[in-house]
């Protein structure tokens, strides 16, 4: 189990501002205030696989970063397990992370570099080792290509060597960040079946922006914007954020082109004019009709709901 409570994390600021009376002069406000990538964050995320879903810069990578150690809170603390955050070489032990810009070296094989990341592991039996990382070769596809330097690998299967180091030694929680990027659609399915395997009695938490990453394998989701937690649950309650709100219909070219492009969901041109699926409150015309939301349509309804809310909260600064 993860239990995230009250975590904070800013970027930049005053606080960290040169020493330099002269620079620290020209600081702006905007200096002043920093970054806050994460704000006062509560999620308990229990056995199974999560999906952490939010659009670019959300704070999701943040928060992966501070889960797997590798960044400090500015305030907050989370458990994995019951291990607090601050006792990190415990947590390393028990959790296995693949970052969203993930490094190997390029003049070892796939096979040598899964082996040194074993040791790095304390897997100490050479044995163990390389039936392991034999396996984990197979699970991720690139039993052919292990006595190959990586450094002649294509994007993807250096993702998929990504993905076999985060799971060796079969950590208990898994973290791992938009780990499907760059994997043709035949890859993906295989590694979305691989996670939710490998989740069977553990937390495995994936961050994604494709609702498709997650719509068929997680239980629970969480839904960051802004740094803030929009919601967390399961994918039902997502879906329903956009009950009643999702139209479908043909428009003309003038109504189209009246839309708020954010209410915009697909289109698609036809003979009779556009074909639209839009979010809104009411319908464009008559002949717009109410259809069921998808996942997708839920989530992107949540995402307005929050950007109106900035919206008129601007207006009545
Ligand atoms: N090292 C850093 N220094 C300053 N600001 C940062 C740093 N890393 C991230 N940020 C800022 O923190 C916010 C959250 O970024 P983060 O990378 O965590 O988002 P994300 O949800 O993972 O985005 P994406 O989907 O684009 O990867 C953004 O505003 C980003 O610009």
């Amino acid at each position: 189990m993860i239990e995230i409570n009250q975590l904070s994390k800013k970027y930049g600021g005053s606080w960290k501002a040169s020493r330099d009376q002269n620079k620290r002069d020209r600081l702006t406000e905007a200096d002043h205030r920093g970054n806050w990538a994460l704000h006062d964050v509560n999620l308990t995320l229990s056995e199974g696989m999560v999906g952490l879903l939010g659009p670019n810069g959300a704070g999701k990578s943040t928060l992966m970063r501070i889960l797997a150690t590798l960044a400090k809170p500015t305030s907050g603390e989370a458990y994995i397990n019951g291990i607090p955050l601050h006792k990190a070489e415990d947590v390393r032990k028990i959790i296995g992370y693949l970052p969203q810009q993930f490094q190997v070296y390029p003049q070892l094989t796939g096979a040598e570099f899964l082996d040194y990341v074993g040791v790095m592991k304390g897997i100490s039996s050479k044995r163990q080792r390389t039936q392991e990382v034999a396996k984990l070769l197979e699970q991720v596809n690139l039993q052919d290509k292990a006595t190959k330097k990586i450094r002649t690998y294509s994007g993807g299967m250096k993702r998929r060597l990504g993905i076999a180091q985060a799971l060796l030694g079969s950590p208990q929680v898994l973290i791992v960040d938009e780990p499907t990027a760059g994997l043709d659609p035949e890859e993906r399915v295989r590694f979305r079946n691989l996670l939710t395997r490998f989740s069977l009695g553990r937390v495995v938490l994936l961050s994604t922006h494709i609702v498709a990453d997650i719509e068929s394998n997680c239980r629970q989701i969480a839904v960051l914007d802004q740094g803030r937690v929009r919601m967390s649950g399961e994918l039902a309650e997502l879906q329903a954020w956009g009950q009643g709100r999702v139209w479908e219909g043909i428009l003309t070219e003038q109504e189209y082109g009246q839309l708020d492009p954010l209410s915009i969901v697909s289109t698609r041109r036809t003979e009779e004019g556009m074909l639209c699926k839009i979010i809104a409150e009411a319908p464009v015309n008559s002949r717009m009709r109410r259809v069921n939301p998808t996942l997708e349509d839920g989530y992107l309804a949540l995402l307005g709901d929050g950007m109106s809310e900035r919206k008129g909260a601007a207006i009545h600064v």
